[in-house]
């Protein structure tokens, strides 16, 4: 088969950063090629150069358009375009007030006279969304959207523009089994009539699944080039960080299968951050019983609604309760209600009626900082439009929300704030570590760890909501994160999980509901539960309608 895409050499610094430095890679046509690395390896940044988002310093960038390669080094994102290549970001490029249909067809606009033909924009849309089983509310305003629902728009807006060689960076981070089987499907569609993918996942098991051929990047370079077929994914762990790795990739068993090796790991990783010593009393104890009058519930949800833009019932009536010492995953398609339900309970959402209750106190009349005051941390989905200041330090990121704890008479205690950075950067192996530099310029991986260490260790809480903790983290910040969440729970705390990765809800909880429509269509204790049983209860196919 002929070369799709050929780099050779490449090289990109941001100020100090190198962020590429000889970077290569070759892809034939009708190829599913993955994209591996750890965090910060440079990965989005040597797809972005290909898209035509910037200018390498140094290499050449070849594409082949019309059947032959070409030097399209330093082109703009509208020949990349032109030529057929389209590329799904990790951080969403959609336009917030403008309808999905809008933004799929954005600059491919279908006029009717001066004005855009909206009605046919989303015929087009719907019939799209239907061949490739991604589902989008065609009508609704961008802004409205959960993030596994703006994840679907992306990748349709590439497909509408009929992209030959297509780049998706993190695309399965927020969509569900049924979602990125839909996905596979498609992308073997484009490769079989001839079409080039280049698919960026943290997902080692997924690259096994889907790829052809693998570029292991490592620290800006490109390490290794290996047929899927011949590698495993501890092979490929292994090419990434460049020694032996001891990954946890068991990570189907429920927490009561898995070796004592990860729990060991988990209070490694934890003693770490919080001195020998406060590990020393924590239990260690892996194994839980589903709730049942083990004591008050930590949290407590009754008969919740909350209305969306959408409907006035986007949460149906939902009710539940959470232990100290237990986690409750809440699986399901995004974009049935759970956005909505965390944001009710974090105080980032009215609901309509219903009652939330944090340690037996009744928090509907509270704020967003009230309720993290009365014990309640809150990872959110979205790190950039609710977890982060992107032109904030990331310093000041680790303690945004909690700037009253760190004060020193009338101001800000500089020497603490950089304190507790250094010690968090050091704990969640936040890449680059240089607390001075802005949000913005770290990787999608490592602005996620700036959210859950904040979240997870900069505040004294009781109740955990953790929202799609481990999106577009690499395997190592995986596992050290599934250890934390953990280590939390043996701790006492109560967690709600909410996931769209099967496998993460089930490694880690000790009750699972299936969300649907708005309500729980299923409650399982973990050993009740798998990925075949609740499969159904996901797509609407079983339903037992506990509230
Ligand atoms: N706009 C920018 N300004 C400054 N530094 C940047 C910028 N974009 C990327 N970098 C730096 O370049 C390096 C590579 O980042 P990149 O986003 O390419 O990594 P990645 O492999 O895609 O990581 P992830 O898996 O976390 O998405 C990182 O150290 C990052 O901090």
């Amino acid at each position: 088969m002929a070369l799709s895409i050929r780099v050779s050499g490449v090289a990109k610094a941001f100020g100090p950063v190198q962020a590429n430095g000889d970077a290569s890679l070759e892809v034939e046509a009708g190829e599913i090629h993955a994209l591996v690395g750890e965090n910060g390896a440079g990965k989005s940044t040597l797809m972005r150069m290909l898209a035509g988002m910037f200018a390498p310093d140094a290499g050449t960038i070849e594409v082949a358009v019309d059947g032959a390669l070409r030097d399209v080094t330093g082109w703009s994102t509208a020949e990349a375009i032109a030529a057929g290549v389209g590329m799904v970001h990790q951080h969403f490029m959609l336009v917030p007030p403008l309808t999905v249909a809008e933004n799929v067809v954005l600059g491919r606009e279908l006029t009717k006279g001066w004005a855009l033909d909206r009605k046919r924009a989303v015929a087009e849309v719907c019939a799209l969304s239907e061949r490739t089983g991604l589902t989008v509310p065609a009508e609704r305003p961008v802004s409205e959207l959960s993030v596994g629902e703006a994840q679907r728009v992306e990748i349709l807006k590439v497909l509408y523009r009929g992209a030959k060689i297509l780049i998706l960076d993190e695309p399965t981070a927020v969509l569900s089994p049924p979602e990125v089987r839909e996905l596979w499907r498609v992308l073997r569609g484009l490769t079989a009539g001839g079409g080039t993918v280049v698919l960026i996942t943290h997902k080692l098991d997924e690259v096994v699944e889907i790829s052809d051929t693998i570029t292991v990047m490592r620290a800006g370079r490109t390490v290794e080039r290996i047929r899927t077929k011949d590698t495993t994914p501890r092979d490929i762990a292994k090419a990434m960080v460049g020694r032996d790795v001891n990954l946890a990739l068991d990570h189907l068993a429920a927490p009561s299968e898995r070796g004592a090796e990860s729990v060991e790991r988990g209070a490694d990783d934890a003693s770490a951050l919080l001195g020998a010593s406060a590990m020393e009393s924590a239990p260690r104890s892996t194994l839980h019983a589903p709730r049942s009058g083990s004591g008050p519930a930590a949290l407590v949800v009754r008969d919740l609604v909350v209305p969306s833009a959408r409907r006035p019932n986007e949460v149906d009536g939902v009710s539940f309760d959470v232990s100290p010492g237990e986690i409750f995953g809440i699986a399901g398609v995004e974009g049935n209600g759970q956005t909505e339900l965390i944001e009710a309970i974090a105080g980032l959402a009215q609901p309509a009626s219903g009652r939330v209750a944090l340690g037996g106190q009744d928090v509907g009349a509270l704020g967003v900082r009230e309720r993290a005051d009365t014990g309640l941390s809150h990872v959110p989905e979205d790190r950039h439009r609710r977890g982060l200041v992107l032109d904030y330090t990331v310093g000041d990121n680790l303690i945004l929300g909690l700037q009253h704890r760190f004060t020193r008479g009338a101001s800000l205690d500089a020497p603490r704030i950089d304190d507790n950075a250094r010690r968090q950067i050091a704990a969640f192996d936040i890449r680059p570590a240089d607390a001075a530099l802005p949000a913005r310029a770290l990787s999608g991986g490592n602005q996620q760890k700036i959210v859950v260490a904040r979240e997870m260790t900069g505040r004294d809480y009781r109740v955990l909501l953790a929202a799609q903790p481990t999106r577009g983290v690499d395997v190592g910040a995986i596992e050290f994160i599934h250890a934390q969440l953990r280590r939390a729970r043996d701790e006492g705390k109560a967690i709600v999980l909410v996931s769209a990765d099967l496998a993460e809800i089930l490694a880690l909880s000790d009750r699972i509901a299936v969300m649907y429509r708005g309500r729980f269509a299923t409650v399982l204790p973990r050993g009740e539960a798998s990925a075949e049983i609740l499969g159904p209860y996901m797509t609407g196919a079983a339903s037992e309608r506990v509230a």
